[in-house]
Formats: C-alpha cells, structure tokens, sequence
C-alpha cells in the first residue's frame, strides 16, 4: 500500500498578500493531521518538511508516498516522533521504542521497517510525526521527559508566560536538520512568540494541541509589515513560510509542538520584529 499524502506548493509573499481566508486556509493549514490506523502526509515544498499524525489501534507501518520514489520512508530522510496521547510504541527494525505521553523519538536516515502501535485500545497513542530530508545517518534515540531542555519565556504582566521544551535540538540529539519541541502557556496566558520573530534559514510549522474545548487560537502569519491571520481548532497544523512570522493569540491558554529545518541548526538565530513595528 502506498500511504496518503498532499504536496502544498512554496507561495511567495507577493502572491499570499492577494490571499483570501480561504486561500489562506488552503494553503497554510493543516485540518486534520491526526488520523486513525493510517498516515496521510502533507508534503511541504518549504524545505521538504512533511507532517502527519497517526492514532494506532493496530500495527501502522510506516510506508513510503509516491512523492519521495523512495524504496523506503526514510531512504533520504530523518523522522521526529512527539506521542501526545496514550502510551504508544515505536517498533524500527525490530528494537522497540516505548512512549510516554508528551515523550519523543528520533529515527535517523536508512531505517527500514517503522511500526507505529498503542500499548491500549482504550487509551490509544497519538504520534505526531515531522520529517526532514536527511544527507547523513545519525543514531536513533528516544527523548524522555528528563531529556528534554526547558526554557522559561515571557511574563504574566505581558500574557505570554510560558514554558518551552526543546526535545530535537542538535544539543540533544545528533540531526541533520530537523528540530522539534514543545511550548505550553501558562493558565491566564494566551500569547506565544511574541515579540514574534523570522528565519528566513528555516521554515517552521505548529501544531496546536491542548485547546480547551469551544476555545481556538488565532495564528499570525505574514510579513512582520504585511500580517495575516488564521483560526486554529485544536490538534491543527499551520506551515509558516521562512519569510514570515509565526505566532498566535488564544482564547485561554494551550500548548503547541513546533518543528523546524533548513539552512542551520542555531535555534536562536532569530530575526526578532519590534511589536510596535507590526502591521
Ligand atoms: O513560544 C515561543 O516563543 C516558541 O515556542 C517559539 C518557537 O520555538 C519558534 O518559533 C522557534 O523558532
Ligand atoms: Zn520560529
């Protein structure tokens, strides 16, 4: 079976400034990312970044899609794992891989056979998956909880208190380009990334999770003079072009994975936009 994907073509900023919402919304946001017993990949012309989501209720391998004409997934590419559900495993070439909630894995280049499971039916895994392509083969590794390096960011004067974790950064694990962590906001906070920033290096995606139910987030996306918007439910993804900001507002507070490749690995190699300058 060859799995599921959609190509989302690169869009210049002169062509997203003539964009409507739904154009927007077309281009830029991910609806449905999580899915049951299969993967449906969004293939980004960013960088290369691909995204899905996968809730196992029984074994899911990992198959490669017609666009990498690849004799397998991750011939030429790294893979971040985040299971934000249930306790799932990860079983690649025969060495399993159990995972915790709001636990990660990394699989590097050349890995064959990539089985996706949960450890219950009842509480099933959900795995959040980024990959990159990849020019070297670094070890696989599993990130745990104690792994992970966390940065405390923003005030509560300014509503943006929040706690970011960094899971696949190259101070963690061994990557080619691929970078992945998690931010949460805190209770009464709604703000993220703000002063919000671009790299135009790397292009990014976030994927909004933990949004209370009837509460949404509206994601800022555009040139820091030339800003657009976007409503977020829960569990979406939104692809943010390396020339423009990346940043989001709630309506309550809520956490978001963020995943990011392309020229280099610095994560703090940010072109930060004044917030009076914004337009
Ligand atoms: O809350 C934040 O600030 C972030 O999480 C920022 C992202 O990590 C990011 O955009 C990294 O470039
Ligand atoms: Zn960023």
């Amino acid at each position: 079976m060859i799995q599921n994907s959609e190509v989302r073509y690169a869009a210049s900023p002169r062509e997203v400034k003539q964009m409507d919402t739904q154009e927007l919304r077309d281009e830029f946001l991910i609806e449905k990312v999580m899915t049951l017993n299969e993967i449906k990949w969004v293939y980004s012309h960013y960088d290369r970044f691909m995204v899905a989501g996968v809730v196992p209720e029984k074994n899911v391998p990992l198959e490669t899609v017609d666009e990498l004409k690849s004799d397998f997934f991750l011939e030429r590419r790294e893979l971040g794992i985040i299971n934000i559900g249930g306790k799932g495993i990860v079983t690649v070439d025969g060495t399993v891989y159990e995972l915790d909630h709001k636990e990660a894995l990394y699989l590097g280049q050349g890995n064959k056979d990539v089985v996706f499971s949960s450890a219950s039916s009842n509480a099933p895994a959900k795995f959040y998956l980024n990959s990159t392509p990849a020019h070297k083969a670094f070890p696989n590794k599993k990130i745990g909880i104690e792994d992970v390096e966390v940065v405390e960011l923003g005030a509560e004067e300014t509503a943006n208190a929040r706690t970011l974790r960094k899971y696949i950064v190259n101070s963690v694990v061994d990557v080619c380009q691929l970078q992945m962590g998690m931010t949460s906001l805190k209770t009464g906070n709604v703000w993220n990334t703000m002063p919000a920033h671009v790299h135009d290096r790397r292009m990014e995606v976030y994927f909004y999770i933990d949004v209370p139910e009837d509460q949404s987030v509206c994601h800022f996306m555009g040139q820091p003079h030339e800003t657009r918007h976007i409503w977020m439910q829960n569990e979406q993804a939104v692809i943010s072009p390396p020339w423009s900001i990346h940043s989001g507002s709630g309506t309550s507070n809520y956490t978001f994975i963020w995943g990011m490749a392309g020229e280099n690995l610095d994560y703090s190699d940010m072109d930060t936009a004044k917030i009076t300058d914004l337009k």
